[in-house]
C-alpha cells in the first residue's frame, strides 16, 4: 500500500509555491534543512555519477548560485571532489544563504577551486548548474546573463539541478536568459516546467530524483483530485478496456459516430476512421458526403458508413435520417475534413444529447460562429480538441496561450465547461472542474498532417467504451493522447521520425496496448 502511494509521487506536479509549502512542513516537523539538502544533492551526485562515470569525465564546472541550488551544487561538488573529480566552482555572488555559505567554506577547506570568471571553466567536460532553483522569480541581470550567454555557446554537457536556471518552475518562461542543458535532474516532485512546451529545449532528457519526501505531507499541501496530474502507464493501463468482459457483444463496447470528411478532405475521415478502429469500439459508423461511401467502405469495411447529402463543392449538407438516430450512439465526433461549408451540421450537432468531440473544421465553426461561450448549456459534455491556432482562435483572450499552455488550458476549460485537449509537444487535457493531464513524453514525428485526425477517431472510440462522470470523461481523453503519443514513440524508433506519417501511426496504435 505504502509502495503504491509513493509510486503515486510519479503521477503528481507541484508548483513551486507548493514545493516551499511541502518543504516547510517537513522542516517544521523536525527535519534539518542541511539535512534534506544533503539527501536530495547525496542522490544527485549519485546520478551524476552513473551519467558521466569518472572513467569518460575527470573535470567538471559546477555554477554555484546563492540559494539552496547553490547549496546543492556545493554539496555534490564536495562529494565528486572526494570520487575523486577534478571540480572548479564558478561563484560570482558576494552574498550566500548561510547554509550554502557553510557549505562553500568546507569545499574551500578541501581546497576546491572557485572562481568569478566563467571563462575558466572552458576545458571542463560536464558542467553542472546550480545557479538557481525554483527560488528564481526575478529576471537574471548583468555578469549573470554574460555568463549564461558564454556558457550556452560553448559545446560541453550540462546537468541542471532541479530546473536549469533562469526559467519559471511554473511557467517555463526565461527570464531574461536561461541555460540550456543536457539533463535536468528534478529534485522531489515534478513541476509544471517539465510540461511546457516553452522550457523543453531548455531541459534537455528529464530524470525525477526522488529523495524520499513523504506522502502525507504532499496530501497535506495539494489536495485530492490532484490539479495536475501526469498521466503515466500506470494510470493509462488502469483506464484501457483490457481484458475485455468474456460476456459482451458489439453494442456493449462502445457505439461511435464520427461525422467527418468532404470530397476536397477525403483522406482526414479515412485517418479519423482508422484511429477509432484501433481504439477497439465495439460499433463504429460514419457519416461522410454520399460520393465518399465507396472510398471509406473499401479502407474501413467494418465501419457502417452513413451517406449524407452533399454540397455542390462536396461536403456534407445535411445529416441522414439513420445518423440523426442519436440513440443508436454512445457519442459523437465531428470536425476532422469537413470544410468551413458545414456550419449547419456543427450548429445541429451542438444540440445533440450526448457527449461530443469537436475538431478541425468543427472548431473552426465554433469560433467563427463564436458559439463557445453556448457550450455550457449543452446537456452532455463537451470535448475539443484544438491545437494551438486553433485554441486562439477560440479563445482570442486567454493570454498567450503559446506560453503558459497550463493556465491556458485550465481557463479555456473552466470558462466554456468543455473537457480541452490542447495539442502540441506536450499535449494538456483540462477538464472544467480544474483538473489538468499532462503527456509526460511525446516525439516531434507526429508534428505532420493527419496525426491529429488519428488521435480525434481515437478519443472517440476510447471513450465510447468507458463514458461516465466529466472525471472518467478527461481521464479518457488524456489515455487516447498518451496512447496516440507512445504509438508515435514507438513508431519513431523503428522508422526514424521522418517515418510516422498519419497512416502508419494508426497502424502502431495496437501494439502500445500489447507492450502491457
Ligand atoms: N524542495 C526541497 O525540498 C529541497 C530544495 N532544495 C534546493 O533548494 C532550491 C530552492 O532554494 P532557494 O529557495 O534558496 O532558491 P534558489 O536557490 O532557487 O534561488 C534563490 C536565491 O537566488 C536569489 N535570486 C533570486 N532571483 C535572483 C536574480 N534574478 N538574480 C540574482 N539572484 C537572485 C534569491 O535572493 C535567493 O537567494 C531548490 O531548487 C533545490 O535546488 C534542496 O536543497 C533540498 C530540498
Ligand atoms: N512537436 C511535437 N511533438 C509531439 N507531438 C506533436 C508535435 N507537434 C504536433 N504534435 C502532435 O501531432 C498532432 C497534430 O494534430 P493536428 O495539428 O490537429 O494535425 P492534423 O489536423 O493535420 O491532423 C497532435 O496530437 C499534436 O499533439
Ligand atoms: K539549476
Amino acid at each position: 500500500m505504502r509502495h503504491k502511494q509513493r509510486q503515486a509521487l510519479d503521477s503528481i506536479i507541484v508548483t513551486a509555491e507548493q514545493m516551499r509549502q511541502i518543504e516547510g512542513r517537513i522542516f517544521a516537523a523536525g527535519m534539518p534543512v542541511a539535512a534534506l539538502m544533503e539527501k536530495a544533492a547525496i542522490l544527485t551526485a549519485h546520478s551524476i555519477q552513473e551519467l558521466y562515470p569518472l572513467s569518460q569525465v575527470s573535470r567538471v564546472g559546477i555554477l554555484v548560485g546563492p540559494g539552496h541550488n547553490g547549496g546543492d551544487a556545493l554539496v555534490i561538488a564536495r562529494e565528486l571532489h572526494l570520487q575523486g573529480y577534478n571540480i572548479c566552482l564558478y561563484c560570482p555572488f558576494s552574498q550566500l544563504k548561510e547554509l550554502t555559505q557553510y557549505h562553500a567554506n568546507y569545499a574551500n577547506s578541501l581546497g576546491i577551486c572557485s572562481y568569478e570568471d566563467i571563462e575558466l571553466l572552458e576545458h571542463c567536460e560536464l558542467i553542472i548548474d546550480g545557479l538557481f532553483g525554483f527560488g528564481l522569480t526575478r529576471p537574471l541581470t548583468g555578469i549573470i546573463v554574460e555568463a549564461i550567454t558564454i556558457l550556452n555557446e560553448w559545446n560541453i554537457p550540462v546537468i541542471s539541478i532541479d530546473i536549469p536556471s533562469g526559467l519559471h518552475t511554473d511557467t517555463g518562461e526565461v527570464l531574461g536568459i536561461a541555460i540550456k542543458a543536457t539533463y535536468t535532474l528534478c529534485l522531489g516532485l515534478w513541476k509544471p516546467i517539465f510540461f511546457q512546451d516553452q522550457a523543453l529545449e531548455y531541459i534537455g532528457e528529464a530524470r525525477r530524483i526522488d529523495f524520499g519526501i513523504p506522502v502525507k505531507d504532499v496530501r497535506a499541501i495539494v489536495a485530492k483530485p490532484f490539479p495536475l496530474q501526469i498521466l503515466t502507464k500506470t494510470l493509462a493501463k488502469e483506464f484501457l478496456p483490457l481484458p475485455r468482459p468474456l460476456i459482451t457483444h458489439k453494442y456493449k463496447q462502445g457505439r461511435l459516430l464520427l461525422i467527418c470528411g468532404s470530397y476536397r478532405y477525403a483522406g482526414g475521415a479515412i485517418l479519423t476512421g482508422l484511429g477509432a478502429r484501433a481504439s477497439g469500439v465495439g460499433m463504429l459508423s460514419m457519416s461522410v458526403p454520399e460520393s465518399l461511401k465507396p472510398l471509406l467502405v473499401s479502407h474501413l469495411p467494418e465501419a457502417l458508413i452513413i451517406e449524407c447529402p452533399e454540397t455542390k463543392t462536396g461536403a456534407i449538407a445535411g445529416l441522414s435520417p439513420l445518423a440523426s438516430d442519436f440513440d443508436q450512439y454512445d457519442i459523437v465526433a465531428c470536425g476532422p475534413g469537413l470544410t468551413q461549408e458545414a456550419t449547419n451540421i456543427v450548429e445541429n450537432i451542438l444540440s445533440v444529447p450526448l457527449p461530443l468531440i469537436l475538431d478541425a473544421d468543427g472548431l473552426n465553426i465554433l469560433a467563427q460562429r463564436v458559439m463557445v461561450s453556448g457550450l455550457s448549456r449543452r446537456v452532455a459534455p463537451t470535448i475539443l480538441t484544438p491545437h494551438l491556432g486553433e485554441f486562439k482562435r477560440l479563445f482570442p483572450h486567454i493570454a498567450d496561450p503559446g506560453g503558459d499552455r497550463i493556465t491556458a488550458v485550465k481557463r479555456a476549460a473552466q470558462e466554456s465547461g468543455a473537457i480541452i485537449l490542447l495539442k502540441g509537444a506536450r499535449t494538456a487535457i483540462a477538464d472544467p472542474h480544474g483538473t489538468v493531464w499532462l503527456i509526460p513524453e511525446s516525439t516531434p514525428a507526429l508534428a505532420r498532417g493527419g496525426s491529429g485526425d488519428v488521435l480525434t477517431g481515437l478519443i472517440g472510440g476510447l471513450v465510447a467504451q468507458n463514458s461516465g462522470t466529466q472525471e472518467i470523461l478527461s481521464r479518457g481523453v488524456a489515455t487516447a493522447a498518451w496512447w496516440h503519443a507512445q504509438a508515435g514513440i514507438l513508431a519513431a524508433q523503428e522508422r526514424t521520425e521522418l517515418g510516422v506519417d498519419a497512416f502508419t501511426l494508426s497502424s502502431y496504435l495496437h501494439r502500445v496496448g500489447a507492450g502491457f
